[in-house]
């Protein structure tokens, strides 16, 4: 169990989380839903280490404070919300980079780590692209390597920034049942969504914060995500139609909970 305990951050002068407290269980699928500027990224940041913060973090009730970044990265992999690399790295090199907290040292992968990209290329339809500069590449497609990154990191914690921002609707539903599938086998995963609708689609639970950077409400996806907190939250009138698309089901493509 990955737990956050009221985490606390202020960034230029500013506080912008405010006691902070979610569980990742294994084989539990979380999103993170709230306004823009609510401080999500800014609180995956503290759950990694890369941003200072009161509260704790543990593992299995180990606080993770004094964890080595390596250590860290074993434990939980994170995509980041968008990757713009200037370097055309190639497809294959991005996703054994995943495997770089696992090798330590300075030797090169070891052809356990080799495996594990291939794998994780394969899972995701990758391979074609292996050898494509990851520049080259559209936002799904850059999108679905990071998410084959993480998988080579092979973590048992996994956080995702808005991963299907400005993907299609078959990319959102690719990447989507791509991570239910990965908790599915056991992982834990918290997802920072705008999205009601794939909230309630994919998600076992739901904290969501408010544009103060507090918690509104915490529970299951279905409970605490409704109408009427998406209408307080945004104003929104067409929230209801929104919420309705919950009973839009593509057979095959989009497994409703329930
Ligand atoms: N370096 C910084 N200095 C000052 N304020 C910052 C800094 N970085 C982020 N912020 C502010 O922190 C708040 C939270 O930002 P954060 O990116 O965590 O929110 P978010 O919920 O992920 O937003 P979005 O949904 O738009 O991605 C915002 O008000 C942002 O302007």
């Amino acid at each position: 169990m990955l737990s956050v305990r009221d985490v606390t951050t202020s960034l230029g002068g500013q506080r912008i989380l405010d006691g902070i407290s979610v569980d990742v269980a294994e084989g539990r699928l979380g999103v993170l839903f709230g306004p823009n500027g609510a401080g999500k990224s800014t609180l995956f940041r503290c759950i990694i280490g890369a941003q200072k913060h009161t509260g704790e973090v543990s593992i299995d009730g180990e606080s993770i404070r004094s964890w080595r970044t390596e250590a860290i990265a074993r434990a939980i992999a994170y995509v980041p919300q968008d990757h713009a690399t200037t370097f055309s790295f190639l497809v294959r090199d991005i996703v054994l980079m995943g495997r770089n907290p696992q090798r330590g040292g300075v030797f090169g992968p070891r052809t356990s780590d080799v495996e594990a990209a291939h794998y994780a290329l394969e899972r995701l339809s990758l391979l074609h692209l292996a050898d494509r500069s990851f520049t080259t590449l559209s936002g799904g497609q850059r999108q679905l390597v990071l998410i084959a990154r993480a998988l080579a990191q092979n973590a048992r914690f996994l956080l995702f920034d808005e991963p299907t921002a400005s993907l299609d609707f078959g990319n959102q539903m690719l990447v989507w049942e791509t991570i239910r599938s990965l908790v599915d086998e056991g992982h834990g995963a918290l997802v920072c969504t705008h999205d009601p609708n794939h909230a309630l689609w994919f998600a076992d639970d739901a904290v969501v914060l408010n544009k103060r950077g507090s918690v509104l409400a915490t529970g299951g996806a279905a409970d605490v995500i409704d109408a009427a907190r998406v209408n307080d939250l945004y104003a929104c009138a067409a929230t209801l139609g929104m919420i309705g698309l919950r009973r839009v089901v593509v057979p095959g493509l989009v497994k409703v909970p329930g």
